[in-house]
């Protein structure tokens, strides 16, 4: 096991923060941990790496306890918020980075450590930039940066909190090809982030974090297939009835016309928690008089799965 987590559980004066988290991260796969803005997701990662001390709870990586200079030693990590010496180039920062991690300023000039700095750079795609002072980079290219300073002292764990935000699409993809080619290394990849295509395309675990509490992990394709969305085919519907069946709906309950015609047969999209809800959906459309023809699962989208738990309540017509 690479990283175990149990109870781990941070709150701020003013509140916040995330709470009871136990979770288990093994050799070669690639974590794609989830939530809304503010769910907990980088006060986490923080506890991993040792630059937040937990309030309560414990952890292991690499069998070390987390927060010891000792555990951190095989960890590569890219911070949400990076910010570089502007004033030093790319080989430069790799060198101080180097440094940071035990080296001399002589070894990080040795021919080997010069060769390692720039396949990094090459690895994320800048290697032409190298030589450029970092205040001459682009956002996306000081990301690709970060992304290099976690790769570069060739870690077994790589922890990247947001790390395609500053990225255009090319950039994206890239960085899920990336993630990809690490996988087969053997690496472990701990992911952050919010696009969600990106995790759909290479994570085989998923956790999803809500308000600083671990509402579900598993592997990506279970999770998808416990489907939160189902169609439900219907007759007997009025555009009226919108609003009387969403007033009966629960919590992370939502559905949306997907076609209705004037013979008032439709399709109903329904996105639910779970088969109860489904079950619940059925019952409101009977009180209300509605015909049911069929009900069926969709197979779900992460997109959906997320709105789902996170409670969205936004309810779409169309
Ligand atoms: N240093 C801090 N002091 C006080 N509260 C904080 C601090 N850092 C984060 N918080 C609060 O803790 C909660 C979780 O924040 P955190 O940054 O971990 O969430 P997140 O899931 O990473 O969010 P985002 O996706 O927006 O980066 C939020 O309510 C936030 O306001």
């Amino acid at each position: 096991m690479i990283l175990q987590t149990n109870g781990l559980t941070k709150t701020y004066a003013g509140g916040g923060g995330c709470e009871n988290i136990s979770l288990e991260l093994n050799r070669g796969q690639i974590f794609g941990l989830l939530g809304p803005n503010g769910a907990g997701k980088s006060t986490f990662v923080k506890m991993v790496v040792g630059l937040l001390h937990p309030t309560s709870g414990s952890g292991q990586l690499f069998g070390l306890p987390i927060g010891t200079a000792e555990s951190r030693r095989r960890l590569g990590y890219l911070p949400e918020l990076f910010r570089f010496q502007d004033w030093l180039t790319g080989m430069e920062v790799l060198a101080y980075h180097a440094c940071l991690s035990g080296m001399t300023m002589t070894q990080t000039r040795s021919p080997h450590m010069i060769g390692r700095f720039k396949e990094v750079l090459h690895r994320v795609g800048i290697e032409h930039r190298g030589n450029d002072r970092v205040r001459q980079y682009s956002k996306g290219m000081q990301q690709r940066l970060g992304i290099a300073c976690a790769l570069l002292m060739d870690p077994e764990l790589i922890i990247l909190d947001e790390p395609s935000s500053a990225l255009d699409p090319i950039g994206r993809h890239e960085v899920v090809q990336l993630l990809e080619s690490l996988r087969q290394e053997g690496k472990t990849v701990f992911l952050n982030t919010h696009l969600l295509e990106d995790v759909e395309a290479v994570c085989d675990q998923v956790a999803f974090l809500h308000q600083g509490k671990l509402r579900a992990v598993g592997p990506m394709n279970e999770l998808l297939r416990h489907g939160t969305n189902w169609e439900i085919h219907v007759g007997g519907w009025f555009p009226e009835l919108f609003d009387a069946v969403s007033k009966k709906l629960l919590p992370g309950l939502t559905f949306r016309m997907k076609k209705s015609d004037e013979s008032g047969e439709a399709v109903l999209d329904v996105t639910a928690r779970s088969r109860e809800q489904i079950g619940w959906m059925n019952r409101v459309l009977i009180e209300e008089a509605v015909t049911i023809y069929e009900v069926r699962p969709v197979e779900g989208r992460l997109r959906e799965w997320f709105l789902s738990m996170s409670g969205a309540q936004e309810e779409f017509r169309t």
